[in-house]
Formats: C-alpha cells, structure tokens, sequence
C-alpha cells in the first residue's frame, strides 16, 4: 500500500485529506508543521507523494519544498492552499510541484492528482534507472528492493562495492543477479567506467578464450587484425562473467592466472598483458555443487567466490511484488504508447500469489504481454490467462485435499484416503515444500512426510525403508517415534 504524507496545521483538514487518502486504498501519515514533515520524508524513503497546506507557521510549504530540494528528495508535492495568488501558484510549480488546489479540494481531483502524480513519479524513476544503467553510476536507490529478504543482498552490495575483491552472486534465473553486479559497480570507485559482460555458457567452444583475452593477427585463421577481448574492453572498470561455470577446462586456468597475477594472455601474443579489471562473476547452478562434482576447479571456486551473495527468488519476496509491477506496467505503458495506468487488487493478488519459478524476468514478459494486450486502462485478472492457468490448476488440488477429511491421528500412510495420495503424486514439486500458509516447510515436515510416504511406499516393510531411506533402522524407529508416526505400524513389519 503506498504510503503518502499529509501536512496540514490545522488538525480538522489534515484529518479530513488523510481519510481521503485512506479510503483511495493509499496508507496516509500525517505532519502539522514543516519540519516535522521533513522529519518524516527524511526517514522513510518509502513515501510516494506528499500533499502540502502552503501557509503554515514556521516552516511554511514554500520552505519545505526548498529544503526537500536542497536534501534530494524528490517525491511529488501536491500543494494545496487556503487562499491562492497567481504569483504562489507559480512559484510552487517552479519549485517543481506536481500540482495545486485551493483548498476545498474535492476528494475525487485530489484522488486522482494523487495517482497522476504517483505514476509520473514511477515512470520517472524508471528512466533515472535506465540512464543510471548506461551510464555504470546504477545504485541501490534505482533498484526495488523493499522485502525484508532483499536487506542481505541490499547490505552485501554496498560492502561490496568499497573494495576490488572478486564478487560471486548466486541465484536462480532472472532474480536480478546482472542488476546487484551493477550496483557494486555503480555504488563503488569504479562508477561510470566500462561495464562489460560475458554470457559465458553462450560463447562457441571455439570462441571462448578469444573473446575474454583478444587475439594477435595471424593466432588462427581468420585472424586478420589483432582483437582485444572483453577483459581488455572492460579495463579500469568490472567484468560481468555470466554463467561462469559453464566455462570450458583450459579458459579456468587461464582466468585463474587473471585472478592472481592481473594478467591476460590474448590468443597468439607472446607475452601476457596487465589489465585492471574488477570480477563480478553470477551463476544459477550452485558453484560449489560443480566443483564438487569435479566440473569447476576448486582453486578457481575459492578465488571468484571471496565475498558471495545470494540474490533470493521472487516467491521468497513477494512484498516486492506490487512495485515491481508498477514498475513494469509504467516503462512498458510508456514505450508501447498504450494508456494502462495501474492494476486492479484481485489481479495483483493474482500476481502475488504466484511462484514466478522465471523470477523478475518472467514477471518482466507477463507484465509487458497484459500491457499490450489488454483493452482496458487497469490491468485486470483476465489480462493474466496463463497465471490464472496455473495458478488454478494448483488450487484445484489444493482444494481437493481440503475436501477430503483429513483424520486427527496419525495414520499408516497406507489408509489414508486414495484422493490424497494421488494428490501429493502429482502436486508440483515445489509446492510440496510449502506448508498451508505457503512459507516454506521446516526440514521436520518434510522429513516426517518423506517417511510416511516411504513407509507407504513399501507396504510398512521397515527394513526396506530405512534402506531407500539411507538410515538405520533404529535411527528409523527413533524418528517414528519423534513424529508420532508408530500408530497401526507394527515394528516386526520388517
Ligand atoms: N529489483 C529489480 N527492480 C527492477 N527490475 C528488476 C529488478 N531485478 C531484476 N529486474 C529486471 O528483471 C530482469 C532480469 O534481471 P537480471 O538480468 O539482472 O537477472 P539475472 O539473475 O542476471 O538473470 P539470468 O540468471 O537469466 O542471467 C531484467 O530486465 C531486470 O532489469
């Protein structure tokens, strides 16, 4: 719900614009003076809009406008005011304010300078981002990050960005890994220099190390100039290696030597090259699982993987959700010239409860598709058929569970009503790990699942179970006895 700031001195009118705002589905805090307004927008960058009472003792409108712009802080101001001169009134729009009203207002032009001034707001902020992001100066302040699970990453990056050490940031696809490099880029000394990446499981085989390290005329057919590569490109700034596990054997070795010696060898030079460039590298497979497996050399693992950062998927940030989408909904209104100026609340429920295994990127395309599509100004539930697919078809099964009497005891897996058995067979496999309030379920949930399940599986017999399992059997009996599990199993049913 996004927050806006009502100052008014006079308590009558400042409660009355607040309620207004309230009843809009906007959460209204309120200030009596100036300064205490500033106070206000200083500590919470989450507010969107401010509507501001221009005559006030001390610190009147005027004044906290200039001190907003002298402290940049760039929130849209609605100003509202008892009496009006042409001569305010143009001041005030100088001083960069959204709109005006003599005051009474009525509620419904305030509601909607409100919302105007909010999308502007949004659109805005987007092209600040964008132009941030060409210029490698993009920061945490162009990036939405207000779930509680994105402060780790929010923090980490800053640290980050104060030192040359490598960075590995580890995530799923589309969570936002190229965004977070970014940052470390654009918030560190390194800012505005070349930011250069790599899609390393995208390079031919043939092509890698040239294309990291350059090549000398003549290295190998073909060559017919000399051709500095990515490194070299990005000198003085930060390279993005993505997809850094998928880098073949021989090119491991030789970003190792970058790594410790600071030098590249282009293909067919003589002699190596010093290069100064910051490694940023990301990768949705667990890095460590690849060296383990033998497919990453461990030296190189330790190298890349100095300060690491795990950048959380969407379904563990949904608070992000709603803001995202306005994001989204602003930038692709704008760039298609269609006028979609926001989202109904059940479709953004929708959207909420959703798992996006895609992250940002798929909620990026699903919102750009309703965009184009829709015929409408809001978004609406119908704008989002494959969400609405999916999402029913698990809430479908979900609901058939609920149908089914669920008995209070524990019960031998094996008489447990068909319908649920057949139910947890085919619930998607993520969903399993999610408990009826949809947070993830503690390890002692699934355990005592997984073993109900085996148990079922095997018609109860208990030494085959604690076999598949990889247990022993005591170790079995004892956890059995930990989930009350024992009821109707009979311990000889080996
Ligand atoms: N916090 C965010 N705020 C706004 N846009 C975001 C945010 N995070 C990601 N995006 C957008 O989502 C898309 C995917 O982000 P990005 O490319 O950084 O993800 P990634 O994890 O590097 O993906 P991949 O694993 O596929 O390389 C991009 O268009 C990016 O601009």
């Amino acid at each position: 719900m996004t927050r806006i700031l009502v100052v008014d001195d006079d308590p009558v009118q400042l409660r009355l614009t607040a309620e207004v705002a309230d009843r809009a589905g906007f959460r209204a805090l309120t200030a009596t003076g100036g300064a205490e307004a500033l106070r206000i927008l200083k500590s919470d960058p989450a507010i969107g809009a401010v509507i501001l009472d221009l005559v006030m003792p001390e610190l009147d409108g005027m004044a906290v406008m200039e001190a907003m712009a002298r402290e940049g802080i760039s929130v849209p101001v609605i100003i509202q005011t008892a009496s009006a001169s042409l001569e305010t009134v143009v001041t005030a729009m100088r001083q960069g304010a959204a709109d005006y009203f003599v005051k009474p207002v009525p509620p419904e032009r305030l509601i909607m300078s409100l919302r105007n001034a909010l999308r502007l707001e949004t659109l805005e902020a987007a092209v600040r981002a964008e132009q941030a992001r060409r210029s490698g100066t993009f920061s945490l302040a162009h990036m939405i990050t207000e779930a509680p699970a994105m402060a780790r990453v929010a923090t980490l990056s800053q640290k980050a960005a104060k030192s040359n050490i490598p960075v590995l940031i580890e995530g799923e696809t589309g969570v936002g890994k190229e965004l977070v490099a970014r940052v470390i880029q654009g918030a560190g000394e390194r800012s505005g220099k070349p930011f250069v990446i790599v899609n390393c499981g995208a390079l031919p085989a043939n092509l890698v190390d040239s294309t990291l390290f350059g090549h000398k005329k003549g290295a190998f057919t073909g060559a017919v100039c000399d051709q500095p590569g990515k490194f070299a490109e990005a000198n003085g700034g930060t390279i993005f290696l993505d997809e850094v596990g998928d880098l073949p054997p021989e090119t491991q070795v030789k970003l190792l030597r970058v790594l410790q010696e600071g030098e590249i060898e282009p293909v067919g030079a003589s002699r190596p090259e010093r290069v100064n460039v910051r490694i940023i590298s990301a990768t949705n497979r667990r890095l460590l699982n690849l060296t383990k497996a033998g497919e990453f050399r461990e030296d190189l693992y330790y190298r890349l993987n100095v300060f690491p950062i795990y950048v959380p998927p969407l379904r563990e940030r949904r608070e992000d959700i709603a803001a995202l989408v306005d994001h989204f909904i602003a930038r692709f209104a704008a760039e298609t010239g269609k006028r979609v100026t926001g989202i109904e609340e059940g479709a953004l429920d929708l959207l909420r409860r959703y798992d996006w295994p895609g992250n940002i990127r798929q909620l990026e395309n699903t919102v750009y598709r309703a965009v184009v599509l829709t015929e409408g100004a809001h978004l609406e539930t119908a704008d989002f058929p494959q969400v609405v697919a999916q999402l029913g078809g698990r809430e479908a099964a979900l609901m058939s569970l609920d149908a089914v009497p669920v008995p209070a005891a524990p019960v031998h897996v094996d008489h447990a009503p068909a319908r649920r058995r057949q139910a947890e067979e085919t619930a998607p496999a993520q969903d399993r790990f999610l408990d009826e309030n949809g947070e993830v379920a503690t390890l002692a949930a699934i355990e005592r699942e997984l073993i109900a399940f085996a148990i079922a599986h095997h018609d109860g017999r208990m030494a085959r179970v604690a076999r598949v399992l990889g247990i022993g059997r005591s170790t079995l009996y004892r956890k059995l006895h930990e989930y009350g599990l024992t009821d109707g199993i009979d311990s000889d049913a080996a």
